[in-house]
């Protein structure tokens, strides 16, 4: 039989999860999403033909595998409420929210149960996300398993044995697509003062993202040697990248990745105090 899932919240994230899980041929009928309005479930019933309700208890009534896609700072309510049904079941627990620790979602479902701290992201919805996982001590070799075959199903996942790395991931794969968007729309308005039109510089921008990404993943060289091997001595790229590394590109990379990795600190910190 296949593994029953429920997700409870149907967001931005969650719909990212559970689109990425069927187009890889995840069987819908095994798929459950909650939410307090139909707004977000109604596109996921009748697009994905998955099940979803608004009560989350019966939800889980089913489920092997129950993902908190909640924001974080409604968790706390969430699994208080979830708590006897929770204990009773004992699914796998999997945690999408950034920042808080697996040993608060563990204590506020009422403790002792297997809690994988995920951090996944939206690119999941396409297939190509990228997931930060970590184990709480409760969790066996079997929900591992389990744990990396559900999200390996939406992307790459890469485990970590230090829970306060999930914070970095956070910085380096979680929030990271937005970098990445700022990054288009920055291009775009650049490519139209220089003269072009608006969906031509987004395309052209997007494409030459998607080519360099894939031949990075597809190549044996680093990045440094990649870029190196598109500046010509004395041309045109030689000048841009030394204008980004004038204006402290890398400093700027740093400073937002080192802000987004306190701030799930901070949070953990501001919420787990409940
Ligand atoms: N967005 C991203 O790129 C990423 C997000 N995350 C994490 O994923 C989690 C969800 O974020 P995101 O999807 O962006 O947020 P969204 O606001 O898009 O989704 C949250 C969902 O939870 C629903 N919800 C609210 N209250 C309840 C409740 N009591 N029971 C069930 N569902 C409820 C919301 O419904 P309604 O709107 O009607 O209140 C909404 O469907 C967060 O913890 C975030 O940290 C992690 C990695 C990346
Ligand atoms: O911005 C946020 O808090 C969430 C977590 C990672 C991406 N989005």
């Amino acid at each position: 039989m296949a593994t029953r899932v429920t997700f409870i919240g149907a967001g931005n994230m969650a719909g990212a999860i559970i689109g990425g899980m069927i187009e890889k041929g995840f069987s819908p009928d095994a798929i459950t999403a909650t939410s307090p309005s139909d707004e977000f479930l109604a596109p996921l019933r009748e697009r994905l033909g998955i099940a979803t309700g608004t009560d989350n208890n019966a939800a889980i009534e089913q489920a092997d595998v129950v993902v908190l896609a909640v924001k974080p700072q409604i968790m706390h309510d969430v699994c208080s409420d979830l708590r006897e049904a929770v204990q009773r079941r004992r699914p796998l627990i999997i945690s999408v929210a950034a920042g808080l620790p697996a040993e608060t979602i563990d204590r506020w479902l009422g403790g002792k149960l297997p809690v994988v701290r995920c951090m996944p992201n939206t690119p999941s919805l396409v297939g190509a996300g990228a997931s930060g996982l970590y184990a709480s001590p409760a969790v066996d070799d079997a929900q591992r398993k389990l744990a990396t075959e559900l999200m390996e199903a939406v992307g790459l996942v890469e485990w970590v044995e230090d829970e306060a790395l999930l914070d970095a991931v956070t910085a380096v794969s979680g929030s990271a697509p937005a970098y990445f968007f700022l990054m288009f729309e920055a291009m775009e308005e650049a490519g139209v003062a220089l003269g072009l039109p608006a969906d031509t510089a987004r395309r052209l921008a997007m494409q030459t993202a998607y080519g360099a990404a894939s031949m990075a993943m597809q190549s044996d060289r680093g990045p440094a040697e990649l870029k190196r091997n598109v500046m010509s001595p004395g041309g045109t790229t030689e000048r841009a990248i030394q204008s980004m590394e004038d204006a402290g590109m890398r400093r700027i990379v740093q400073d937002a990745m080192k802000a987004c990795a306190a701030r799930a600190a901070e949070m953990a910190e501001e919420l787990g105090k409940r």
